[in-house]
């Protein structure tokens, strides 16, 4: 794995008070991060209100890499309080950069949040948990969080994930490997574009993991338009159910992502965006500490309207009774 420099939007000044100062004001206003329809209502007038320079910063991803770091924001440490224990404690924890993040989102596409998943939030805490160290989700530490798609299981799932670093005193790596840096033979290519396999739901959703219909099967690498993109998760794929010429073939994708993937470590302050159609992250196992200093990211989801990135065939998947709901009407 490198530790390649990713691709980094130094934010001016003027877009980080832009910010700031919408960001407050918000905050002042409704004293809270927990999203209302009149609090949302407020998120998209403001960021429908930015500025041309902020806009800029937050064009699509640009390059293969399929990913980009916001540098610029401010976190002040002591003001932020101790990180909480779990995402079910956080509550209001970082409030107001939820709301940073939200105006963010919102420039860029439109935030998404699962009634399955952590309250409904549409800003996600990702810290470490006592006793959820081994699992595949934001809330494990001494484990690999091997690479996948966000979401993958489902067809409403975000073209955009974004990382918004609080803390991370112990440089902990996010792992990313861009789809478009891999090289496959084209017959490998061709294989992974059937629909062979499900993804199942991941263990951050309990309910959707005993849903009664038949999985379906779904490609792992659509050949867009714009270039190849990628549907993976290796954790939630019954790969015993492909032949052997399948299963080749998906182990060789695994080998090449493992060869282009590159660490990136956080800084508070910055946000890491990752084209979900592009790119699969993960992240390096580490030693949690609990004493209210651990690592702590804030996560949201956003959907890109008019994207062709994904298979049309993506919309008669039931997804697990899941959906997602989008912050704002179209
Ligand atoms: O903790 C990280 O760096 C990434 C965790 C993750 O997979 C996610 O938040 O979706
Ligand atoms: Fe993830």
């Amino acid at each position: 794995m490198s530790t390649a420099a990713a691709p980094a939007r130094q934010l001016d000044p003027d877009s980080v008070s832009e910010l700031r100062q919408a960001t407050e004001h918000i905050h002042a206003e409704f004293g809270t991060s927990a999203t209302t329809p009149a609090l949302l209502k407020r998120i998209a007038t403001t960021a429908n209100a930015f500025g041309d320079g902020l806009r800029h910063h937050c064009r699509p991803v640009d390059t293969d890499d399929g990913l980009f770091v916001l540098r610029g924001l401010d976190i002040d440490d002591a003001a932020a309080g101790p990180t909480p224990d779990s995402w079910a404690t956080a509550g209001d924890s970082g409030a107001a950069h939820d709301i940073t993040l939200l105006l963010l989102a919102t420039v860029m596409g439109n935030p998404i949040a699962w009634e399955g998943q952590q309250d409904g939030r549409f800003v996600h805490n990702i810290v470490p948990s006592p006793g959820h160290e081994t699992e595949q989700t934001g809330a494990s530490s001494t484990v690999l969080l091997s690479p996948h798609t966000e979401d993958a299981f489902h067809p409403g799932r975000a073209h955009l994930l974004m990382l918004g670093c609080m803390r991370n005193h112990d440089d902990i790596a996010t792992t990313a490997a861009s789809v478009r840096k891999t090289r496959l033979s084209e017959r490998d290519v061709r294989t992974l574009t059937r629909p062979v396999l499900p993804i199942l739901p991941d263990d951050a959703y309990a309910e959707a993991q005993g849903y009664a219909e038949e999985p379906p099967p779904v490609p792992a690498l659509f050949a867009s338009e714009d270039g190849i993109t990628l549907r993976f998760d290796p954790a939630y794929t019954p790969l015993d159910q492909a032949d052997d010429a399948y299963r080749s073939a998906y182990g060789r994708l695994g080998e090449e992502l493992a060869r282009v993937s590159v660490a990136v470590s956080l800084a508070p302050g910055e946000v890491l965006v990752v084209d979900n159609d592009l790119v699969v992250h993960g992240r390096v196992p580490f030693q949690a500490r609990y004493d209210g200093t651990d690592r702590w990211l804030k996560r949201a989801s956003v959907r890109v309207p008019g994207r062709r990135t994904r298979p049309l065939t993506e919309a008669h998947e039931h997804g697990y009774g899941q959906s997602a709901i989008e912050a704002h009407a179209r």
